[in-house]
């Protein structure tokens, strides 16, 4: 008997993990199907991308890029329909032909769609870890409400994921788990002497030992708030407390996470450092598809490392911590002024070891707003931004 095809909405299709995705999707016709994709500028990528899949819908967040793109599908004889502005997106991801919606836009933008694909109730494979940090109270209490389903594609909580029992509750000790432990590579600057971080470049912090990925996640790993933001993903993907998710730097970046239980067992997920292993793990959950992605070699890897993340070298970490641990509107604070500041750092308008100090200014500048509704921590993030950008001004 034929299984339905799983009909797919892809949000973020031009970037890294999009395109990883449409890569996994294209390895098996017979099980996955685009329903729609989105972007925000790149309009060529994206033209590229509706030819190729064929989607019902495409979204541009820019309207003006989307007119455009409309005109140049229409010459080229696609039947692709063509929305502009951040309300389409949300339409895609829980419009009723929707069964399983990729959320992979980078940032706070990306919340509003994966929040109402989770509300539609669907299967979410959720890559904008932003998303939890913002908001992760209400999106787990979403995804609950509505019967969704929710996937990690962050390559440590899928490890993690792997590693948990099946039935798993966001109960570690019902569960028997002692510490969850998320691997971190240590990114670009884990041996660059502490002196030589004040004149590095936006390419050189992108310049990740392991992972090709965006821009924005790659310098968060250099400044490891990467590993930070992960800390407070990991809280509410799992329900473990800041003080029982321990972060171990793992340079080789081959085992992607571990779950210690109480019985002294340690359960890891191995593999090649390529997010196709998680995306296709998720889009197939239960079964197990190929990814593209090449056998683990363990002799040619032949040793793993650890070493203790250094705080020195790596402040955001314990600020990403310490806002954990503060709650209410702290992650999100946290959250928007390292967007900021990252933004800025990228377009060479505030020096690489300043993007930690935005960070902390802002977050003692702005305390306890609400965060009970979407809209008051969006209004948050807003406030946030008006700081982050104002502590940037001091130091350009
Ligand atoms: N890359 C990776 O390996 C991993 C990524 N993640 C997470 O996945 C998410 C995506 O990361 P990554 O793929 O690297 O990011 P990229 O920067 O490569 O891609 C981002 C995607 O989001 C779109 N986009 C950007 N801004 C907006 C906006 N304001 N509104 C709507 N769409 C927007 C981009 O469109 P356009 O191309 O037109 O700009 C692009 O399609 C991030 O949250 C990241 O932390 C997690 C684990 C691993
Ligand atoms: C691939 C992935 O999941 C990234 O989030 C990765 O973890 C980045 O590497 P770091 O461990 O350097 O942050
Ligand atoms: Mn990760």
């Amino acid at each position: 008997m034929n299984t339905p095809r799983q009909r797919i909405t892809v949000l973020g299709a031009t970037g890294s993990i999009g395109t990883s995705t449409l890569d996994v999707i294209a390895r098996h016709p017979e099980r996955f199907e685009v329903f729609a994709l989105s972007a925000q500028r790149q309009m060529d990528a994206l033209f590229a991308q509706c030819l190729r899949f064929a989607p019902r819908y495409a979204v541009l967040g820019d309207e003006a890029v989307a007119l455009q793109l409309r005109q140049r599908l229409g010459e080229a004889g696609s039947a692709t329909e063509v929305l502009g502005g951040a309300a389409a997106l949300e339409d895609i991801a829980a419009a009723g032909e929707v069964d399983t919606v990729m959320a992979a836009i980078v940032g706070a933008a990306g919340l509003p769609p994966a929040l109402a694909a989770a509300r539609a109730g669907k299967k979410v494979l959720l890559a904008n870890k932003e998303a939890l940090v913002l908001a992760g109270g209400l999106f787990m209490d979403a995804v609950a409400g509505a019967g969704a389903l929710l996937l990690p594609i962050d390559s440590e909580h899928n490890a993690v994921f792997q590693a948990l029992p099946a039935d798993y509750r966001r109960d570690p000790a019902v569960a028997g788990v002692r510490r969850v432990l998320l691997t971190a590579s240590g990114g670009p600057f884990r041996t660059r002497a502490l002196h030589e971080l004040d004149g590095v470049t936006p390419e050189q912090a992108c310049a990740h030992p392991k992972w090709v990925m965006g821009r924005k996640i790659s310098v968060d790993s250099a400044t490891m708030m990467n590993k930070g933001l992960e800390v407070i993903e990991a809280h509410w993907l799992f329900g473990v407390d800041a003080d029982a998710i321990e972060v171990v730097v793992h340079p080789q970046s081959v085992i992607h996470s571990l779950v210690d239980y109480v019985d002294g067992s340690v359960l890891a997920q191995l593999g090649n450092p390529d997010m196709r292993t998680p995306i296709a793990h998720a889009l197939a959950w239960p079964q197990r598809i190929d990814s593209g992605v090449r056998a683990l070699d363990l002799f040619e890897i032949a040793r793993l490392d650890f070493e203790r993340p250094d705080y020195q070298r790596f402040p955001c970490l314990a600020l990403a911590y310490g806002a954990l641990r503060s709650g209410g509107c702290a992650p999100a604070v946290l959250n928007a002024a390292n967007e900021e500041a990252v933004a800025a750092f990228l377009d060479h308008g505030l020096p690489y070891r300043q993007i930690p100090a935005v960070i902390a200014a802002t977050l003692e500048r702005v305390c306890d707003l609400p965060v009970d509704s979407v809209e008051a921590i969006l209004a948050a993030d807003v406030q946030a931004r008006a700081v982050a950008r104002a502590e940037i001004h001091k130091r350009r």
